[in-house]
């Protein structure tokens, strides 16, 4: 269970996160959505204890963020492609997150199992496809099997195996009782699996309602992706110009 309760974030200037808050219950999918900007890593990033928010609180379990003892173990974070070393092999890199987050290395060849990776740990990371280093980016957040798991984005890169793969995983997770907050632009993914669904503009909530609140609130052949533009509008801070209408 994750409880975001008025969380802000500010970089210089720019207001990242404004007052936001929301629930994501255990044994179900809750999805974070958004337009590009809108705050969802930064929100995810306050709640993996990752970047510290400027005010509000973030709780795991009931207990505040900061009094969890093995953070690291308690909530897992995808982390992106920048923290990676493109000279460490896939079975390297985990094993150093693995030490980093006090659990035990032994579990790192059943997680490389779990993301399909074992043909490829010796591999070096730096020679990885873009769908090798989300699965990598998945195993480092599987670790230590955490009650808690914050994904950023899990399906970017991800060809249509690894998507159906994708799929199993986080809803079989969620009938394991995990707590699963997901960041996400596909919507039909999202339309497929989610449970609860948070939507956030210029870093603000726009809505927080279960999967089919969400789409009863569209129309016509895509009603979730219809729900989410008329949510979104008015909160989209990088547009193109957009097609000639014909
Ligand atoms: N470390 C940082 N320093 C300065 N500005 C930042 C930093 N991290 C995020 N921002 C700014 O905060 C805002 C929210 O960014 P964030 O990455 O949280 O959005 P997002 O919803 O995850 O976007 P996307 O869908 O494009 O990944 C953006 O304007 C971004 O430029």
């Amino acid at each position: 269970m994750i409880q975001v309760s008025g969380i802000s974030k500010r970089f210089g200037d720019k207001v990242a996160v404004s007052e936001v808050s929301f629930d994501a219950a255990g044994g179900s999918i809750t999805y974070l959505l958004g337009p590009n900007g809108a705050g969802k890593s930064t929100t995810m990033r306050m709640i993996a204890g990752l970047t510290a928010p400027d005010a509000g609180t973030v709780r795991i379990n009931d207990r505040p963020l900061r009094e969890l003892t093995h953070t690291m173990r308690a909530v897992r974070f995808n982390l992106d492609t920048f923290a990676r070393n493109p000279r460490h092999t896939a079975k390297q890199h985990l094993t150093w997150q693995a030490r980093l987050g006090g659990i035990p290395v032994t579990d790192v060849e059943e997680v490389l199992a779990r993301v399909g990776l074992s043909e490829v740990k010796d591999r070096l990371v730096g020679r990885f496809s873009l769908g090798m280093l989300q699965r990598l980016g998945i195993a480092t957040a599987l670790l230590g099997d955490p009650e808690t798991i914050v994904l950023d984005e899990p399906d970017n890169g991800l060809d249509v195996d690894g998507i159906l793969w994708l799929r199993e995983l986080l809803t079989g997770l969620a009938r394991r009782g995990r707590t699963l907050l997901v960041a996400s632009h596909n919507l039909t993914e999202v339309d497929i699996t989610a449970d609860r669904i948070v939507i956030i503009g210029r870093g603000r909530i726009l809505s927080d309602a279960d999967r089919d609140e969400t789409v009863a609130l569209g129309s016509g052949p895509r009603p979730l992706e219809s729900a989410y533009l008329n949510i979104t509008r008015g909160s989209v801070e990088y547009a193109g110009a957009g097609e000639a209408k014909q």
